[in-house]
């Protein structure tokens, strides 16, 4: 092949790749960008799409690292309905503990950390770099640190949904991250120091303290952080409309009725 050419046309790029000892030319085509036609039509990835590829099952593979003792820093239940204070446990009686295998089905992802040693931990730099998680910060939740207290509490508690991740690393304390099941239960998830977790875009939830009354949590976002909460009903939004596709419906085509 030394010293020909392979001429690809389409309608937006026109490619022209000398083959030489030092140019892999399948390996030029296949990473052109855009990518030259007769790729899209057989289906052959690019370098994009294959790198994109990898970061995802790199951010999977994740998802069973970390896992020794986590059910002593997170907990999940079946709640009860009663309208009783928001930081008792509101356990159904008898009780209805839910495996954390439950949890993975519903998208909600989680790990056991060493949260005594957050800046120095190697694992905590494994899932960031895994999963992206470029940006973090800390949060105290408490009238003294937390800027209107009362009002965020409020707001945490309200039922939404946000358009990318919401991933919180108790550092201390505990609290609540509750959760709708596929069929529109509440499962409250109880986070002590040291479990990580992340809820996926599109879940509806809410948050609450228990009545210890403190959690100082790590705040973490791929990119520049978006903390918009969409309250319930948000159904419309295309996050939801994912997860809906993907969680509750698994890919079928049922169809999930606005409340
Ligand atoms: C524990 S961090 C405060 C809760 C929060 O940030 C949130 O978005 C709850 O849904
Ligand atoms: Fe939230
Ligand atoms: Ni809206």
């Amino acid at each position: 092949m030394a010293g020909s050419y392979i001429e690809i046309e389409q309608t937006s790029v026109s490619l022209s790749v000398k083959a030489s000892s030092r140019v892999n030319p399948k390996r030029f085509i296949r990473n052109a960008h855009p990518p030259p036609l007769f790729l899209q039509l057989r289906g052959i990835p690019t370098r994009a799409e294959r790198a994109g590829r990898e970061r995802l099952q790199a951010a999977a593979a994740m998802e069973n690292e970390f896992q020794d003792g986590k059910e002593e820093v997170i907990q999940a239940w079946y709640m009860d309905d009663s309208e009783e204070d928001q930081r008792l446990p509101h356990h159904r009686e008898p009780k209805e503990f839910i495996p954390l295998a439950k949890l993975s089905e519903l998208g909600v992802v989680s790990w056991n950390l060493n949260a005594d040693d957050w800046e120095k931990d190697e694992n905590l730099k494994k899932i960031r770099e895994a999963r992206g998680y470029s940006y973090v910060d800390i949060c105290d939740v408490c009238p003294e640190k937390l800027p209107n207290y009362e009002a965020k509490l409020k707001n945490f508690f309200e039922e939404h949904l946000h358009t990318d991740e919401e991933i919180r690393y108790c550092l201390e304390g505990s609290g609540y991250f509750d959760v709708r099941d596929q069929n529109e239960q509440w499962i409250r998830i109880a986070v002590k120091k040291g479990g990580m977790i992340v809820l996926p875009a599109g879940m509806y939830h809410r948050f609450t303290l228990d009545s210890d009354n403190y959690i100082k949590a790590m705040r973490l976002f791929v990119g520049e952080p978006i903390w918009t909460p969409y309250n319930r009903p948000h159904d419309h939004l295309p996050a939801r409309k994912e997860y809906v596709d993907k969680i509750i419906n698994r890919g079928g085509n049922q169809t999930v009725e606005a409340r």
